[in-house]
């Protein structure tokens, strides 16, 4: 099932066996070459599929998402199962930069839809990641999973300031699929769902461009649409140790499925960024706690300089606010609770009142939302002088499960 057959979209136009051969072994030498770390420098390159860890959560981000959930149609367990299957082994010949299918894009009967749809033709696998994570509802009744469902995987409870649109949250099961190209990660998405008709239908999907954080140390750290770095603080691949204490799930954690995997929480957050760009800069670098320029924590020089919380300012007061962004959301003002964010800027043109509809698609990977996401995000909603000009309009919880191995699927132990 995990074969890596398919067909090279490099090589469609060739002799095809020969260039099935070729692309095969060039990506696979390349990807024994290289570490995750490397992999960030290539933006061409695959992305290794398997792994004890699913890719696309420590993976260098890359600078493009199509998130989608989609709520299962079918009821049957049986085809929950064969659609698994089928998108695990599209997703290895995807990532791997290769069509979908025996025949591909271009190659099948004339009679026939194609395979593939096509439009990937001749890309590369652009660093390509497809990461799965089930939802809260697809632990209820019609799958025999309730017995299942991680106590981590918990309904997020309502935040001050929710605004939240049904239409844009929740989904049984979440596909998150980055790349360094729009159209390969918008052609994984929708040969998924192509997949799944009949079994599964898109409930929301959301594009999103310019990574808002990063995720090694190798990266520089992007800007978010106010302008200001984001992602300095967060968890890096190059820290094992504190991966394993904040982002992957533990055999003492539980359930045995989930070992290995974290826990994904996604937020659409609409920035009211027409009133942000008239906010002095002054007062926009109060509000987050660092400069804008450098990224530095006020008060210091160099974006990377731990945040000094007892420093104070010529009146006596806190040189990083008590209301700042990063105050609020520090470890240290959190029981030492880190999170693994992994967001992309949006701009889904303009809402019919001269306004941007534009934000952060917030992604954030952990290993118990109860002690992370959740306590950190009633914090900020609380007392951050950032809500101001951000409201969350989306909003979903996700089991991500390990890594798949060659031979097994998506969710194969959830289902044993
Ligand atoms: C519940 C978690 C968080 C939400 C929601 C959130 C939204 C949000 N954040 C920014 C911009 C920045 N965030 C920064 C740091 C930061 N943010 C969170 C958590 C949430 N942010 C954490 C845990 C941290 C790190 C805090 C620390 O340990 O210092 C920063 C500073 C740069 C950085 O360290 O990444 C910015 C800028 C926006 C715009 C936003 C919603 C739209
Ligand atoms: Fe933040």
């Amino acid at each position: 099932m995990s074969d890596r057959k398919g067909i090279s979209r490099r090589g469609l136009f060739g002799a095809a066996g020969a260039a099935v051969a070729t692309g095969v072994a060039g990506y696979a030498a390349h990807s024994a070459l290289t570490g995750e770390e490397s992999q960030a420098a290539d933006n061409n390159g695959p992305v290794e599929f398997h792994g004890p860890h699913q890719a696309g959560i420590t993976t260098p981000v890359q600078d493009r998402l199509h998130f989608a959930a989609f709520d299962v149609t079918t009821t049957k367990r049986d085809d929950l199962i064969a659609l698994l299957k089928e998108w695990t082994a599209a997703a290895a010949l995807l990532t791997a930069g290769r069509d979908i299918g025996q025949y591909g894009a271009v190659n099948g009967p004339g009679e026939a839809p194609p395979e593939d749809t096509g439009e990937a033709v001749g890309l590369p696998p652009a660093r390509l990641t497809i990461t799965v994570g089930f939802g809260p509802s697809l632990f209820d009744k019609r799958f025999g999973l309730a017995s299942k469902r991680p106590k981590a995987l918990v309904d997020l409870p309502h935040f001050i300031g929710d605004d939240l649109d049904p239409a844009r949250s929740g989904g049984d099961i979440a596909v998150q699929a980055c790349s360094d190209d729009p159209q390969v990660a918008v052609h994984a998405i929708r040969n998924l769902a192509r997949i799944g008709f009949g079994r599964v239908a898109v409930r929301y999907s959301q594009l999103g461009f310019g990574r808002t954080s990063s995720t090694s140390r190798a990266q520089a750290t992007p800007r978010n649409l106010f302008g200001f770095k984001d992602g300095t603080n967060n968890l890096k691949l190059e820290e094992a140790d504190k991966l394993e204490q904040q982002l992957w799930v533990q055999p003492e954690d539980g359930p045995e499925w989930m070992v290995g995997g974290a826990y994904l929480v996604s937020r659409r957050i609409r920035m009211n960024i027409e009133i942000w760009d008239r906010t002095s800069l002054g007062e926009q670098e109060t509000i987050i706690g660092r400069g804008k320029g450098t990224g530095a924590p006020l008060g210091k020089a160099d974006e990377f300089d731990a945040i000094d919380f007892t420093a104070k300012n010529s009146d006596g007061d806190p040189r990083v606010p008590m209301d700042s962004h990063v105050r609020l959301a520090h470890p240290q003002f959190n029981n030492g609770a880190e999170l693994l964010r992994r967001g992309y800027n949006f701009v889904d043109g303009s809402d019919g009142l001269g306004r941007l509809d534009a934000g952060l698609f917030f992604l954030a990977y952990q290993r118990d939302p109860r002690k992370q996401f959740i306590p950190v995000q009633n914090q900020l909603a609380k007392s951050d002088t950032m809500n101001e000009y951000i409201h969350h309009v989306g909003s979903g919880i996700f089991a991500c499960p390990a890594g798949v191995t060659p031979g097994s699927y998506w969710g194969e132990k959830l289902f044993a």
